[in-house]
């Protein structure tokens, strides 16, 4: 018997709600595409290359065939965005299945979200999109957070997954709004490493919460632009990751820029790690998409500057403070 959910990507996000959805030995299948690390997580219960340091539920088993953990009827997507195309290509058919997709990421070459990727590879597949303040080790330990579980299929939807994703210390909340929910998450990755890149440079707390309130104007624009709605942006898929994502070390696309900050390359920090900066890959599409809906995101722009190597980060950040004064509202 195929087990109830399985999830795809066993990086330190898929492990860790694999281990929420485990709790009261519930059985997870998780897919992981490094050979050594299902043994690691069958045979010594962790996961030493994505989440070191956590045991994981006796309950949570894993495999390296795709197609066995497709046969479950609900399939959380956790590969990196950049790789979910090819994921959901590889996967035998799921038409018919709860496809939750977890990866916050715009597609580069096609400017394509997630859900469209998604709807593209699997059209038979029901869509829902789970995004929030959610730092992997945290969940994984057992931490209180809440979530936006945005739902294509509705309320019907949405009363299948909650109870298999809601648990004493993570708290689903409905949506719709699957755009929004996939586009907060996108964009907070891009400012998360304007932030570090702030804190690099020690431009002090008052430039940390200005550039914050500044980038989620940014987000809410695109947002707006790309049919999002505005309290989806408000709520925890957007404001509430971009407060998180923006405030702390443990976020990669943070020290990413910390490191940009303090006058280190992109390519340099990010060879020396294996795991996703999504907001590095993020920046450039998201720059090219904002361009072809006519939205201005000059955060963004120096971003993918900074990331490129293009002028210093000193610099960049002059260019930001001035650019012709404005309205605080508007385009
Ligand atoms: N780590 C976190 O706290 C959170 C991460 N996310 C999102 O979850 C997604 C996955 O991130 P993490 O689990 O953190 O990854 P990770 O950085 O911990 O691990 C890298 C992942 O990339 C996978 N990978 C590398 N090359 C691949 C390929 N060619 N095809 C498929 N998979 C490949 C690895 O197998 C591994 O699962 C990202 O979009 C991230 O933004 C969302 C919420 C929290
Ligand atoms: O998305 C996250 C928290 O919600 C994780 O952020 P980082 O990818 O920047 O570590």
């Amino acid at each position: 018997m195929s087990a109830a959910v399985a999830v795809v990507g066993a990086g330190a996000w898929g492990t860790a709600l694999a281990q929420v959805l485990a709790r009261d030995g519930r059985e997870v299948v998780l897919w992981a595409r490094e050979a050594e690390l299902v043994g690691a997580i069958n045979d010594d219960r962790r996961n030493p290359l994505f989440l070191p340091g956590i045991e994981l539920a006796p309950s949570i088993r894993a495999t390296g065939d795709l197609a066995e953990a497709a046969t479950a009827p609900v399939i959380l997507l956790v590969t990196p965005a950049q790789h979910l195309s090819a994921t959901i290509a590889a996967l035998p058919d799921v038409a018919g299945r709860d496809l939750v997709l977890c990866a916050k990421g715009i597609e580069a070459g096609t400017l394509r979200l997630m859900g469209e990727v998604a709807r593209d590879g699997a059209p038979g597949a029901a869509l829902a999109v789970l995004s929030g303040p959610t730092f992997a080790a945290e969940v994984a330990t057992g931490l209180p957070t809440a979530v936006t579980l945005a739902c294509s299929g509705g309320e019907k939807q949405w009363d299948r997954l909650a109870p298999l994703v809601a648990g004493p210390a993570f708290r689903p909340y409905y949506s719709d709004d699957i755009v929004g929910a996939e586009i907060g998450g996108a964009v907070k990755n891009v400012l998360a490493i304007a932030c570090g890149v702030v804190d690099g440079l020690q431009l002090g707390q008052n430039a940390r919460a200005a550039l914050i309130s500044r980038g989620f104007a940014e987000m809410l624009r695109f947002g707006l632009a790309m049919g999002a709605r505005a309290e989806t942006l408000a709520g925890l898929s957007g404001l509430g990751d971009l407060v998180l994502t923006c405030s702390s070390v443990a976020s990669r696309n943070y020290s990413l820029g910390k490191a940009l900050g303090e006058g280190q390359s992109a390519d340099a920090v990010l060879a020396a790690r294996n795991s996703v900066a999504e907001g590095a890959h993020t920046a450039p599409v998201l720059a090219s998409l904002a361009a072809a809906k006519g939205v201005a995101m000059p955060i963004v722009a120096a971003v993918v500057t900074l990331l490129d190597g293009g002028a210093p980060a000193r610099e960049v950040v002059a260019w930001l403070l001035a650019r012709p004064l404005r309205a605080e509202q508007g385009g």
